[in-house]
């Protein structure tokens, strides 16, 4: 599997006591693959894509990413592995004002060190996967919501992660732009291979989805394949 949890917990600190976010949740989602994570708010569905893009260790159970076990592995040790094999595309697309959607995409590959011209043929052609290939040149304010939502998509992919995390992609988009957002996330997660988790509120496209997780309490509740 190239994202697997097994049994795993989380607390946070909650006053004098502490607040069990995660109480041993197993996950797994082999490559090419859609998962969509659904539960209500406070069930710990943020928590749950944290601890897979290994920026919160748990304090239980075991996270293989790409074939690596993070459990024994230093933080600097996990910042390596997040870069390099994990997409994570939050809920706001957090693009910079200033650069280009073009751009958004290169400095990510650059801090990679990778050569330019490599990073903008990349760059150029995920744009076009995400059917933004006329759109490279404009600046987030000269976007829509969800074509800002494309660019925070493709520039997940630039450095080819294993792992794609995707937290509320749609949330702040009407019915129509959701739908197509989904379609594209399902497309993308077959044709590039990546393992996908995606968490939504949305129940409306989980026919998209290749299986579905339904969390409450920090505990899975049904694992069910989508009807
Ligand atoms: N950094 C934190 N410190 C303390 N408690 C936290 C922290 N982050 C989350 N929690 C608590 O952990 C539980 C799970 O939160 P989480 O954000 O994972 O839920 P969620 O399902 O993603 O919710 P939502 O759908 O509202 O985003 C909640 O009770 C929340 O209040």
């Amino acid at each position: 599997m190239t994202l697997s949890l097994t049994r795993v917990s989380l607390t946070y600190p909650d006053g004098d006591a502490r607040l069990t976010a995660l109480d041993g949740v197993s996950l797994e989602v082999a490559a090419g693959s859609l998962t969509a994570v659904v539960g209500p708010s406070g069930s710990g569905k943020s928590s749950l894509l944290a601890v897979a893009a290994t920026l919160v260790p748990p304090d239980r159970g075991r996270v293989v990413v790409a074939g690596t076990d993070t459990g024994p592995l230093s933080r600097a040790e996990r910042a390596e592995l997040r870069r390099t094999r994990v997409g994570i595309v939050f809920q706001q697309p957090n693009l910079l004002p200033s650069l280009t959607s073009a751009e958004q995409l290169q400095v990510m590959a650059h801090l990679s060190g990778r050569p330019p011209r490599r990073v903008r043929d990349r760059a150029r052609e995920l744009l076009d996967a995400v059917g933004l290939g006329d759109k490279a040149g404009r600046r987030p304010h000269e976007l829509s919501g969800g074509q800002r939502q494309r660019v925070n998509i493709a520039r997940a992919l630039m450095n080819d992660p294993a792992v794609l995390l995707v937290d509320e992609p749609t949330s702040a988009l009407d019915h129509e732009r959701g739908a197509a957002v989904q379609d594209l996330l399902a497309a993308l997660t077959r044709e590039r291979g990546t393992a996908t988790v995606l968490v939504t509120h949305d129940r409306a496209h989980l026919e998209r989805t290749d299986a579905v997780v339904t969390i409450a309490d920090g505990r899975v509740r049904a694992d069910r394949a989508p009807v």
